[in-house]
């Protein structure tokens, strides 16, 4: 797997080190070993898909907060995905900060997503399915969200939305906390 470290410390863009022969490729999706060699010590402890008929529907931004920070590896299986990441840890040099990567099943990339990550993502064609591996159990009284189209935060999404959640849509405007 390549791994290829994003601005934001600690996420990763990941690549798959295909195994090409005449029947196509063999890759590695995910290696306990390869990602503790980066540092990360978090094993999935959940899988999870959405699956998405029309283009430009947004879902997100979404994280857990303490204690129960998930960390995701997502990949687009099927279509594809402008996937979003927004540093969240307070005490991170890039706290507040956004970046966007294009994951499609046919470039078969994948986002590893640090824990206090808000994460969301916009479809970029019908019919597109998300697939991840999460880190820690689903805790809706820990969710938080930022709206994706928060000032604050900035996001340059590829085009505008035209299916979100009701509950999606209304996140008020976050106020980062202030930095000394
Ligand atoms: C996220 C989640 C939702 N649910 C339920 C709650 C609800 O009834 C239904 C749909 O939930 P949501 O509207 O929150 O689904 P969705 O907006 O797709 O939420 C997802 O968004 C992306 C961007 C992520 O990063 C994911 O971690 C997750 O937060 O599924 C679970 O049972 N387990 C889960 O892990």
């Amino acid at each position: 797997m390549i791994f290829t470290e994003t601005k934001l410390a600690g996420a990763f863009i990941i690549d798959m080190e295909r195994l090409s022969d005449e029947r196509g490729f063999f890759a590695r999706a995910w290696c306990e070993d390869e990602f503790a060699a980066h540092g990360i010590h978090q094993p999935p402890r959940q899988a999870s898909i959405s699956s998405n008929p029309k283009r430009g529907t947004l879902r997100g931004m979404h994280y857990q907060i303490a204690p129960h920070g998930e960390s995701k590896l997502v990949r687009c299986t099927r279509g594809g995905i402008y996937d979003v990441i927004v540093d969240m840890r307070e005490q991170s040099p890039t706290y507040g900060q956004w970046i966007g990567v294009e994951l499609t099943a046919d470039n078969y990339r994948m986002l590893f997503v640090p824990e206090y990550f808000a994460h969301g993502f916009i479809t970029l064609q019908d019919n597109t399915d998300v697939s991840y591996q999460i880190s820690a159990k689903y805790t809706p009284g820990a969710e938080r969200a930022l709206r994706w189209n928060d000032p604050n935060i900035g996001i340059e999404w590829p085009f505008e939305p035209v299916l979100l959640s009701e509950k999606d849509r209304n996140h008020p405007d976050i106020q980062l906390a202030v930095r000394m």
